[in-house]
């Protein structure tokens, strides 16, 4: 879906970037001026300057009717700006199976159509070689590679800090990101919803781009990106005012988990369950008291399918995401035909919704009993509800599923990655315990509200498992001006696929860089690290908006486990998946000793 309105996009853009054909002198552009002006600006700025002087002169203005290209010498000082055609990747049409075997893993972004699928299908089914990952296409192409789609909409992959970096600060103040593919469709075509959630926000983009493209519409005019900036500032406040009241609560859910794990031990101190399914009720739980205000009690409910609204909506949720993740990775055979993984990603979507949906209604009822001063204006539900903006309860509800489907499944990632490191690196976790012991066993709600300031060690430990494993593995941007990498000219309009996963495990980037090693952060030089090698929240107007429930949930629960048990961890090494959200490749244990 997206790439077809890239691909649809892309005929504009070519007219708009109109230039007289290329001759063989020019595939290699002098530049004076920097690298990701447009062409007229190179042109202009390469007049000489005697004569820019006097451009009001009528007989100058004649002489120079239209900007030209001076010859010039090339110097080593001058920057080579390379043609678009030739940044290296493995070009689709020409080697088609090897684009095959990176679909596991690009699965949203290249949403090739049915073209590729058609093509694809024949080597998908007769070939069992295994799937590559990114890390590999960079080692064999260098920082920026191009993927070639033979349908238009080209993709470039790039893991450089300073290239993410210089693609995040040209975004604008609406930048655009390729989402799920599976959601939006679902949304828009099943659903016939007219905006996205949060995250998945871009069909106002969209639009726009493409009339931007159209030249109907300038870069900050009207409907820029309008929704998706309301929605935001309509949740901004709300959800933070939504943590900071129930910080109690999740103090006590997390309580609760620690309980939860003496009764699920075995004699082996481990659970006999995966660690990661019961950091997801968790989760759960404290998602359920930020969003909805409500004491969901996952943790309590053994029986997943029991009848209440709480129970289907987790397990909804979880097969939800099951489903995005399948229709997510691999062939998109889902956009051809219902595929088993698209019926159950609708069915449980649509569970989710109705769930959801019923949560909003009940709230906006009680408040038409009750006088706008009495309603409980902590709730993030009913703060969304009284807004100026009047939204509506169904925009309300596409808001909340896409805070519930990412925070639930982001936090449980990192609480599962951060109590693996923990446990497997004795050294990290004496030094934690020290600095937790300091911390009271009651704690205020003053300390929940600082705990980032009274805990250092564990703030980097939280930041070294983010490093280690970002729960979202790659972050994607379309361009909306063109822009040099490593010299190459990328035109506006191109998806830009930032493995910020491969970034921050880099040695180039951190040394020692696949070890756990918090200290790294406290240290005086922890500055000398490059801003945007680990940036497991995004950066800019589009950045994560729960990273301070994320650090708090983490916070919180690693000092109420932490003062309770030793960790250890005896097993194999675990990997983490990367699919749309990462988590552990196999069943998490670790062993929970209880301290003396
Ligand atoms: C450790 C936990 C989390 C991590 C690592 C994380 C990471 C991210 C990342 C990388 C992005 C995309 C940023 C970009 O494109 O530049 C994002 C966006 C977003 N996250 Fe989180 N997230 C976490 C938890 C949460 C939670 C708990 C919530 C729920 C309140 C949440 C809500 C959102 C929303 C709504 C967006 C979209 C923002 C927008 O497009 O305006 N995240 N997150």
């Amino acid at each position: 879906m997206f790439l077809n309105q890239v691909r649809n996009i892309q005929p504009y853009m070519r007219l708009a970037l109109a230039s007289p054909p290329k001759r063989w002198y020019e595939k290699t552009v002098l530049q004076t001026s920097k690298p990701q002006e447009n062409d007229l600006n190179i042109q202009q700025k390469a007049r000489p300057t005697s004569l820019r002087m006097d451009d009001k002169d009528p007989v100058i203005r004649e002489i120079y009717s239209a900007a030209r290209v001076m010859p010039m010498m090339l110097t080593n000082k001058e920057p080579i700006v390379l043609p678009f055609d030739d940044v290296p990747g493995p070009r689709v049409l020409k080697y088609i199976s090897s684009f095959r075997q990176y679909l596991s893993e690009m699965g949203t972004q290249l949403t090739v159509g049915a073209l590729t699928v058609a093509l694809n299908i024949g080597t998908y089914l007769n070939t069992k070689k295994p799937l590559k990952n990114l890390s590999t296409l960079f080692d064999e192409y260098g920082p920026v590679v191009r993927f070639v789609s033979p349908v238009g909409g080209d993709i470039v992959l790039i893991n450089h800090p300073e290239h993410i970096q210089k693609v995040y600060t040209m975004e604008g103040d609406c930048p655009v990101r390729s989402t799920l593919d599976s959601l939006e469709k679902y949304r828009s075509e099943h659903r016939n919803v007219i905006h996205g959630g949060l995250y998945t926000a871009r069909r106002n983009m969209m639009l726009h781009l493409h009339l931007l493209y159209n030249r109907l519409l300038e870069i900050d005019g009207f409907g820029h990106g309008e929704e998706w900036n309301r929605q935001r500032a309509v949740v901004l406040g709300p959800l933070h005012s939504s943590v900071t009241h129930h910080l109690m609560g999740i103090n006590d859910v997390c309580e609760h988990f620690t309980q939860k794990i003496y009764n699920l031990r075995t004699y082996q101190d481990d659970l006999a369950t995966d660690l990661y399914k019961e950091l997801h009720k968790w989760a759960f739980d404290c998602m359920g008291l930020v969003l909805f205000s409500k004491k969901f009690t996952m943790l309590d409910t053994e029986l997943v399918y029991s009848q209440c609204d709480m129970s289907w909506l987790y397990h909804s949720l979880d097969k939800a995401t099951d489903a995005i993740v399948k229709c997510e990775s691999g062939l998109h055979l889902w956009k051809l035909f219902p595929t088993p993984a698209w019926t159950s990603l609708v069915k449980y979507c649509d569970s989710l919704d109705n769930l959801i949906g019923k949560h909003v209604l009940e709230a906006e009822q009680s408040m038409s009993f009750t006088s706008k001063e009495v309603s409980d204006k902590n709730s993030l539900i009913n703060a969304m509800l009284m807004s100026e903006e009047k939204m509506s309860p169904e925009d309300i509800s596409t808001i909340i599923m896409d805070m519930l489907l990412i925070g639930v499944n982001t936090i449980t990632s990192s609480m599962s990655f951060l109590l693996y490191y923990l446990a497997k690196y004795q050294r990290a976790q004496k030094l934690l315990y020290k600095e937790i012991n300091n911390v009271t066993t009651n704690l205020s709600v003053n300390d929940m509200a600082k705990i980032a300031e009274i805990t250092p060690y564990l703030q980097a430990c939280i930041k070294e498992t983010l490093r280690l494993v970002p729960p979202i593995p790659v972050l994607t941007r379309i361009l909306p001006r063109n822009i040099t990498l490593d010299r190459y000219n990328i035109p506006r309009g191109t998806l830009i696929i930032m493995s910020t996963q491969d970034a921050s495990i880099k040695e180039g980037n951190y040394e020692d860089a696949s070890v756990f090693y918090p200290e790294r952060w406290l240290k005086d030089d922890a500055m000398e690290y490059h801003p945007f090698a680990s940036i497991p929240f995004g950066f800019g107007a589009r950045k994560c908006l729960g990273q301070n429930i994320a650090e708090t949930m983490l916070s919180l629960m690693t000092i109420r486990i932490l003062q309770r048990y030793k960790l250890e961890y005896l097993y194999g090494d675990v990997q983490s998946t990367r699919s749309f959200i990462s988590k552990p490749n196999k069943p998490l244990k670790v062993r929970f000793i209880d301290r003396v």
